[in-house]
């Protein structure tokens, strides 16, 4: 069916960083690509620009998606020009302004949903209030997190519990009350704000979420269904929410130039370019690629540990670092290592945007060492790769649990401490250990049980995705009941 009037109109409102906004895009185009589904993307021009040309791609294929940008409220909220994204964000002071910035937003969303009166507003978690501002015009809100739903049921464990409280010491080990499996972890593990309690933008933002969450229609999670079912029902039994699986989204990319420019502003960067060249001349399974997401930078000392000991390691290897590499300071490589590690011929270094899904999905990959930011943790899992995991900051050492202790798709490289900020740069793990840790999660024994995992896995992620798989028939589902109240 598909007469004008039973035409959705979703409104999709994503946060501003990469890590919110690329696996928003994928959803929008997800949705869009359902039968009666038009889709609007509010964000602002800058983060526009990302994305616009895949969105004219679709737009000629016939898919009824465009872009609608509104002004950021940057200088009013003590930014410099041009930070319109958590990505721009150097220090804690700039990222609570930035939290101020994005709490501004609220009226211009609401004379968007005025014009628009659309069927649907789907708004990250990281924007509470937009439950009160979709209420005003009788428009249902989903609520879209971006993580696992195991990290959305960890952290309701912890935040309802409060088990760090009872244990000793920072490095005591204690279980997460309530939760479907027995997962244990430090104090030293979860997110700052949860162990240090500071009241700030940020948050206050959190708390506003939690309520928000419980007066929300839904949530629609880049997940599925057969991938942490515990946790989907706990989620929806014990926490009492209404979930829709309808991932992996990154499955909606299907031209090479879709999962090309994926989250690099429309352009194929050269180095992607070389690296899946080089990649034609592995054999399978022989590559492992480091990459740590789209915001964090670790220091030069700890980037050369990483190099030495992948080089110890005899692995060949693609690195994909955040660091630019031309300031002074800390976060620059001994000059000529990049150059020296490529003429060696085991490995490549690369500083741009890396063609992520494409490196995960090349069949010379055999391993990701990754900071389980979800969207990296779920585009392995959907292209079959074992990750070894380094968990960094926010939620990632949830996501890392699920990984290591629950699908068994992982081994753990022995993180311990949550950073306070993605750009907090400490020493981490010296080249002894990333080198036995590479070499045993590569070549060790229990390498060929986790690789089955990962690749049975990975199929029924995109099965998923596909008519009649699961997803589908979520997003199908949630479609039919928006439908059913439209006037
Ligand atoms: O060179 C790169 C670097 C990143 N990516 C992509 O960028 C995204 C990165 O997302 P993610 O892996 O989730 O990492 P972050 O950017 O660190 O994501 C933030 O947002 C996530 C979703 O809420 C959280 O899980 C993380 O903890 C948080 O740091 C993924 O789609 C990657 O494929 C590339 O394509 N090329």
């Amino acid at each position: 069916m598909d007469s004008r009037s039973d035409r959705l109109h979703i409104v999709f409102f994503p946060h501003m960083s990469h890590g919110h906004l690329i696996p928003t895009m994928d959803l929008a185009r997800t949705f869009s690509k359902h039968v009666g589904v038009k889709a609007t993307i509010v964000t602002t021009a800058l983060n526009a620009a990302l994305f616009s040309e895949t969105i004219e791609r679709d737009q000629k294929l016939g898919l009824d998606i465009s872009i609608r940008t509104l002004r950021f409220p940057g200088r009013e909220a003590g930014l410099p020009e041009g930070c319109e994204s958590l990505n721009s964000v150097t220090s804690m002071e700039m990222g609570l302004n930035y939290y101020k910035a994005i709490r501004m937003l609220r009226e211009p969303l609401a004379e968007i949903l005025q014009e628009f009166r659309p069927s649907c507003l789907v708004a990250d978690t990281m924007f509470p209030w937009a439950t009160e501002v979709a209420s005003r015009f009788g428009i249902p809100r989903l609520i879209f997190h971006g993580t696992s739903l195991f990290a959305m049921c960890a952290f309701f464990s912890v935040r309802l519990h409060e088990p760090h409280r009872e244990v000793g010491s920072d490095h005591e080990l204690f279980i997460l009350p309530g939760l479907p499996d027995e997962i244990k972890m430090t104090r030293m593990q979860l997110p700052s704000y949860v162990r240090e309690r500071i009241d700030n933008d940020l948050t206050r933002m959190i708390d506003e979420s939690v309520e928000a969450d419980g007066a929300s229609f839904g949530v629609v999670v880049n997940s599925f269904r057969e991938l942490e079912p515990a946790y989907s029902e706990h989620y929806m039994k014990v926490l009492g929410r209404r979930v829709w699986h309808v991932g992996p989204v990154s499955l909606c990319n299907r031209s090479i130039q879709d999962k090309e420019q994926r989250g690099n502003g429309n352009k194929s960067s050269v180095e992607g370019q070389e690296c899946l060249e080089w990649l034609e001349s592995k054999k399978p399974d022989s590559v492992i690629f480091l990459s740590f997401g789209s915001m964090f930078e670790f220091s030069g000392q700890q980037l050369l540990e990483i190099v030495m000991g992948l080089e110890a390691s005899g692995q060949q290897f693609i690195l994909a670092i955040r660091n630019k590499g031309n300031t002074d300071g800390d976060d620059v490589l001994p000059k000529g290592i990049e150059k020296s590690v490529k003429e060696k011929g085991k490995g490549l270094i690369v500083r741009g945007w890396a063609p992520q899904v494409l490196i995960l999905e090349h069949e010379a990959v055999g391993g990701f060492v990754t900071h389980c930011g979800w969207n990296s943790t779920l585009e392995a899992i959907t292209a079959g790769v074992p990750m070894l995991t380094w968990p960094l900051y926010a939620e990632q050492f949830y996501n890392e649990k699920l990984v290591t202790d629950v699908l068994r798709v992982g081994v753990g490289l022995g993180a311990q401490e949550c950073e306070r900020w993605s750009s907090e740069r400490k020493f981490l793990v010296g080249r002894k250990e990333i080198e036995g840790a590479v070499l045993r999660f590569m070549v060790g024994e229990e390498a060929v049980e986790i690789r089955r995992r990962a690749k049975a896995l990975g199929e029924a992620a995109r099965r998923a995705v596909e008519r009649g798989g699961s997803s589908y028939c979520d997003a199908e589902a949630l479609l039919a009941e928006l439908r059913s109240k439209l006037p």
